[in-house]
């Protein structure tokens, strides 16, 4: 392992990753890959997650190949150089700053939607002109197998790589130096990751979890609500990062919610939903045994049928759930949706506030006003107001955790600035020595005062009319030395030694005219 992170790292070193040009046309790879290979990728998905090929499609494929139009599209401004403001000191200077790749960098992905939690970084990783060892999580073994299969028939092998493996080969991996690791995965192992990067200084981006919120406000829409709430919480089987994981709501609300939920779930999925093609399974036997364990005494408002030789549990919503109970303690990352009752908005951020930060927060009601107050008065990873996941589409919107549900986030430019260097450049002259003068030693008041003046706004607010003159004088100056007219209007001068003309009561003002 350590002699393929040293030669991918070296092939990073040859410089072939940071022309614009190589960069375009590895991602345009990346997109052939996709569409060729289609039925392949749906096919790994399939067998991994009982996806469905048109929900492996819209929910992981075409994400992927929006994120490469988009970047593609955006790439050529984002790798330019953006100039910057500059301030008295600098003024016939260059200053700008520069987007440089990190170097290696590693992205290790998750199973429960292991095509677009892998490549979707790794499309700004490539963009932003990075080498990349992609580590797919060996729970989805077909999407990592396909991964391990295609990127190298598509993709440069010198520089982009995917290492498969479990716990073993990943704490192996997290011995090496690499210039930034993208996680994504659950807070503990979060942590480790955390704790390996460290020892090389190397910057992380962890996309882990949490239990996100979803307050629903007496003043809303319960038809809609429940509709959207359905949708994104059982889509994937709940196995979604930022799905609805309980609900906040007045108790008188909890009937209503039940039923509306039901008819949608019976909607969406038919009357035997284990037939549905939409309604997926749970990943493996543990998940599964755990999911169900939270079940246990708990009040069952509808569902709560399981199978475990399919891996299957309906769609299940459990009402007046005690805040201690086990389902409350940790992610569900499962069909399984609690309500808890809260008096009132202030009684959920307040419940909210008392727990770890979620990756997301979720409110519903017709009052803009008390959304955006929910949302100034908690915190959380993103946030949707009357809906649920859709910021995860929206590639404008920096997509990641705060907290114990992560740090750093990615989607589209973001993901290119994730794995940058922002490098400040300023190019200075070695012409205009004398301006030096006034940091050089020995210093002065004068000295400090000049600098007061140049830097500080403070100081030099009121002398913007005493500076204005002085670049008069100094247009003047070098007009009089330079301009063959200069002879008409320098006879007064010419009778006064150099260094008079230049010595003022400013040394600052001389030391710029000599
Ligand atoms: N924020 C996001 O974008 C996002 C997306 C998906 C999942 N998640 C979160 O991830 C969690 C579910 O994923 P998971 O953790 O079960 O996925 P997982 O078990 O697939 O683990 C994720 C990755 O970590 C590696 N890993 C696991 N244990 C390790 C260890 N001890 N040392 C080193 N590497 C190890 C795995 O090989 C895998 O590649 C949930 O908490 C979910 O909320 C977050
Ligand atoms: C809204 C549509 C059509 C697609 C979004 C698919 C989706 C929910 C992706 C989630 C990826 C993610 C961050 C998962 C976390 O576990």
């Amino acid at each position: 392992m350590e002699r393929q992170v040293q030669r991918l790292r070296q092939a990073f070193r040859s410089g072939r990753t940071r022309p614009l040009r190589f960069r375009r046309q590895q991602l345009e790879a990346l997109r052939r890959m996709v569409q060729e290979r289609e039925e392949d990728i749906l096919g790994a998905l399939a067998r991994d997650l009982s996806k469905s090929e048109l929900n492996a499609y819209s929910q992981e494929v075409i994400t992927v190949l929006g994120e490469i139009d988009f970047v593609l599209g955006n790439l050529a401004e984002w790798v330019s150089a953006k100039p910057v403001k500059k301030n008295l000191f600098t003024l016939l200077d260059e200053a700008y700053i520069q987007p440089q790749p990190l170097g290696l960098v590693l992205i290790i992905g998750a199973w429960n939607y292991p095509f677009v939690l892998t490549m979707q970084p790794l499309v700004g990783a490539i963009a932003a002109g990075n080498a990349v060892i992609v580590k797919p999580s060996e729970l989805s073994e077909n999407t990592a197998n396909i991964l391990a299969k295609l990127l190298p028939q598509y993709l440069d092998q010198d520089l982009y790589a995917v290492i498969n493996g479990g716990v073993e080969e990943t704490t192996e991996l997290l011995k090496q130096r690499f210039d930034h690791i993208l996680y994504t995965g659950n807070t503990a192992v979060g942590k480790i990751v955390m704790a390996a990067a460290a020892k090389h200084l190397t910057p992380v981006t962890l996309e882990l979890g949490g239990k996100s919120p979803c307050y629903i406000d007496k003043d809303c829409d319960l038809d809609v609500v429940c509709r959207r709430i359905t949708w994104g919480k059982f889509m994937n089987c709940g196995q979604t990062c930022i799905a609805p994981d309980y609900i906040l709501c007045e108790a008188t609300l909890q009937d209503q919610i039940v039923q509306r939920i039901k008819d949608t779930v019976k909607e969406f999925y038919g009357e035997n939903i284990k037939e549905s093609p939409d309604y997926e399974r749970i990943i493996n036997l543990r998940h599964f045994k755990r999911i169900k364990s939270l079940l246990e005494g708990q009040k069952i408002a509808f569902g709560g049928e399981t199978d475990e030789a399919t891996r299957y549990i309906a769609p299940t919503v459990l009402t007046n759930v005690d805040p201690e109970a086990k389902v409350m303690q940790e992610e569900i990352f499962g069909p399984v949706l609690p309500i808890v009752p809260v008096k009132n908005a202030d009684e959920a951020i307040h419940f909210i506030n008392e727990r770890e930060k979620p990756l997301a927060l979720y409110i519903f009601s017709h009052n803009n006003k008390l959304i955006k107050q929910m949302i100034e008065e908690t915190s959380s990873g993103g946030v949707t107001g009357n809906d649920v996941i859709m910021h995860f589409t929206l590639n404008s919107l920096p997509f990641g955790g705060v907290g114990s549900s992560g740090m750093g986030a990615y989607h589209g430019k973001h993901t290119f600035d994730t794995f940058s260097h922002q490098r400040p450049c300023l190019l200075k002259s070695l012409k205009g020595e004398g301006a030096n003068k006034l940091r050089y030693p020995p210093n002065s008041q004068s000295k400090v005062d000049w600098a007061k003046f140049f830097l500080l706004k403070q100081f030099n607010k009121g002398k913007l009319g005493f500076l204005l003159l002085m670049c008069v004088a100094v247009a003047a100056a070098v007009f009089v030395k330079v301009s063959p007219l200069s002879v008409l209007v320098r006879r007064p001068f010419l009778s006064c030694p150099r260094a008079c003309q230049a010595r003022s009561s400013s040394p600052m003002l001389g030391s710029l005219l000599l």
